[in-house]
Order: structure tokens, then C-alpha cells, then sequence
């Protein structure tokens, strides 16, 4: 049994879906401790709760401690991934609902998805664009992007946008089995090539979108980046706003949000967004400050060992090395003065095609 402190480093969720995917990949039984200690409310919260789920089911797991709130969990896992077709509510794990982001779930059980044998279908439910979390925007258009470029073929399709606090979107995902992981070298990012957006409503009148997009583009025009952003106005269960870019680069793509709230003016959430990507471009480094903490796993799977320069090193990308290490499947190097990040993976894991997990009787 591998022993994780969830207060270890930035003490959120992310020890915890981190652990979980391994458990799952390597057949190891994990107990976490202390989950989300780092939190103002501790323990397992909807999202939470409901990736504890997703993943027991994907490796039929038996797991104890598995209520909201709940602080420790023990989780052995007792079969190898079964690709096949899942149903997960992030919304139905807690009484009156819930806008737990349907993207960390994703990224939970994608890898072991990916890695199994056979295609696997999966329904998503809750929120698909809400703080603290990669909107589904930037799953499409960054993270599965770069995943593809080291060997990973999934898809995703927005069926029903869900913002905080109402939650209620959904999100089919097909994830193609049987893969093979490569290495991802990133040290440069090449050339610029295009940037897009999308400036998004939904139940909100459409000069809003409009003006964040029209407030974009000017604003990277003046920059000298040729900008194209989309206006649209989508259907859905409550009002809610947001502006989406993608930077994409000739060997790399970074993605910047700026979610809308009630008393934050349309064309205040375009300067916030092109801020940020603007940021990002003048630093040079190829991977984005948020796509540093979720190619670590990945790059764990890989064969060969990967390399990538980051524009900052946050919290989640230490506290993320420091959980794979804790499972023994890759040595993480962080340089912290070139912020290059090495991943070294061990043997015993990657080549996947010799690689055998431990199941408990
Ligand atoms: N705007 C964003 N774009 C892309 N990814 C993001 C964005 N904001 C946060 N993330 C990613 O979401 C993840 C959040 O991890 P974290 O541990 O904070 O999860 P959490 O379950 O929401 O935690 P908690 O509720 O405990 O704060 C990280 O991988 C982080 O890089």
C-alpha cells in the first residue's frame, strides 16, 4: 500500500486525482491522508468524489471512505482498466447539485483510458468551464492537442455548457485504447502561427460576446499578434460568460480564460485574458503555467524520457512531481533557474507493452 499525504505542497485535489490515476495504471493500493488539507473546506468535495468514483469504476476498485467530506480514503484497485462506456455526474454527487469541474474528472481517467485495452465512451456531467479548473475549451484545444502529439487520440464534444454555481453541462469523451506513450521534448516553441477564440454567453444577450471579442482583438492587434475571436451565444441551463484563447505556436499551444461574473464589464474580461497571453508570449517558454503540472503524468507513461521549459513554476507542478515520485514510476528534475522540468520514467512502468500491474487478491 503506498501512503500519500494530501497536505503535501499545494494540499488540493490534485494529490488526489493524481494518485488515484496511478493506482489505477501500476494496480497499486493507495491511502491518502489529510485530502485537500490545503483547503479552506478539506476533504473530498463533489469533483472529488465523484473522480474516487470514475476511476473505482474503471479498475473495479474497492475503496473505503469514499463520502463528501471525507478526509482519507483507502483505494485498491482490483482488475486492470476496462475500456468500455462510463456515465459520470459531478452535479448528482451532492444534495442541491454541484458545478465540480467535469474536466478534472476527465483528466483523471483519461490516461488509464488511453492505456487500456479497447476504445472507451464517456459521459460527463457538471461543470465544464468554472474556476480553478481547465475549461473545456482549453481540454479541446490545448491538453488533447499536445496528448496527440505524444501518442494519445481522444476527442471530446461539448453537448451543454455548465458554469458555477448551476454546473449542468455535459461532455462526451472518446478515448482511443490500446496506446502507446512517446516522450515530449519541449525547449522552444517555434513561431507563433495563429491565435483564436471564442467569446461565449449563454441566456445573456449577444452584444456581450461581441464586445469581448471586438475588446480582444484590438488589444492584440495593438500587440502586433493577429487575433481571430469568435462571438457566440450558446444555449444553456443559466446565464454565464467567458473568453477563450489559444495561442498556438509552431511545436506548442497555451491557452488563457477569463470566466465572466456578474459586475465584471465584457470588455474588463478580454483585457484580463489578452494579459495573460500576452504574458505568457513576452516569457518565451513553450509550455503554459497550468499545461506544466498536467504533462507530468503523461510524460511519466512515456518510453523515453521528456524535457519542457515552463513559464512558471507553480505549487502543482512541484507538488504533482513529488506524488509521482511517491509511486516510483519516474524521477522528476525541476531546474528551477532555466525552469526545465525532466522526466525520467522508471522502468517498471513504462515500456506499457511489458509492463504488468499488481493486483491485490
Ligand atoms: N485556467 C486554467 N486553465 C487550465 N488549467 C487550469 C486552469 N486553472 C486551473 N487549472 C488546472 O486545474 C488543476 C487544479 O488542481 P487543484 O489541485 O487546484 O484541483 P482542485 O480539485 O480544483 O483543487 P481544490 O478544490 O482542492 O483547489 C491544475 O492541474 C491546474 O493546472
Amino acid at each position: 500500500m503506498i501512503n500519500i499525504d494530501g497536505s503535501y505542497g499545494e494540499g488540493g485535489g490534485q494529490v488526489l486525482r493524481t494518485s488515484l490515476s496511478l493506482a489505477a495504471i501500476t494496480g497499486q493500493a493507495v491511502r491518502i491522508e489529510r485530502i485537500r488539507a490545503g483547503r479552506k473546506k478539506p476533504g473530498l468535495a463533489a469533483q472529488h468524489l465523484t473522480a474516487v468514483r470514475a476511476v473505482a469504476a474503471i479498475c473495479h476498485a474497492q475503496v473505503k471512505g469514499d463520502t463528501l467530506g471525507s478526509t482519507s480514503l483507502e483505494f485498491v484497485p482490483r482488475s486492470a482498466v476496462q475500456a468500455s462506456q462510463y456515465h459520470f455526474d459531478v452535479t448528482a454527487a451532492q444534495e442541491g447539485g454541484s458545478a465540480g469541474a467535469v474536466t478534472l474528472v476527465l483528466q483523471t481517467i483519461l490516461l488509464p483510458l488511453a492505456i487500456a485495452t479497447g476504445n472507451s465512451e464517456v459521459t460527463l456531467r457538471g461543470g465544464t468551464h468554472v474556476p480553478f479548473s481547465p475549461p473545456l475549451t482549453y481540454i479541446e484545444r490545448v491538453y488533447l492537442p499536445l496528448l496527440r502529439q505524444m501518442g494519445v487520440v481522444a476527442e471530446v464534444k461539448l453537448n451543454a455548457w455548465g458554469w458555477y454555481p448551476q454546473g449542468g453541462g455535459e461532455v462526451q469523451l472518446q478515448v482511443r485504447g490500446n496506446s502507446k506513450l512517446s516522450e515530449i521534448n519541449l525547449l522552444e516553441k517555434g513561431e507563433l502561427q495563429q491565435v483564436r477564440g471564442l467569446a461565449v454567453v449563454t441566456e445573456l444577450p449577444s452584444h456581450i460576446p461581441q464586445r469581448m471579442a471586438s475588446r480582444a482583438e484590438n488589444l492584440l492587434s495593438q500587440a502586433h499578434l493577429k487575433a481571430t475571436v469568435t462571438p457566440s451565444r450558446e444555449k444553456g441551463i443559466a446565464p454565464g460568460a467567458g473568453i477563450f484563447l489559444t495561442a498556438k505556436y509552431a511545436n506548442t499551444r497555451a491557452g488563457f480564460s477569463a470566466l465572466g461574473r456578474i459586475g465584471l464589464a465584457a470588455e474588463k474580461a478580454a483585457e484580463m485574458v489578452c494579459a495573460e497571453l500576452l504574458n505568457f508570449h513576452d516569457t518565451g517558454a513553450p509550455v503554459d503555467v497550468h499545461l506544466a503540472d498536467q504533462l507530468l503524468l503523461p510524460a511519466t507513461l512515456a518510453i523515453e524520457p521528456s524535457q519542457y521549459r515552463v513559464a512558471e513554476i507553480s505549487t502543482h507542478l512541484t507538488t504533482n512531481a513529488w506524488v509521482i515520485e511517491q509511486f516510483g514510476v519516474a524521477q522528476v528534475n525541476i531546474d528551477v533557474s532555466e525552469k526545465v522540468v525532466a522526466i525520467a520514467p522508471l522502468p517498471q512502468i513504462p515500456n506499457l507493452k511489458s509492463y504488468k500491474p499488481k493486483f491485490q487478491t
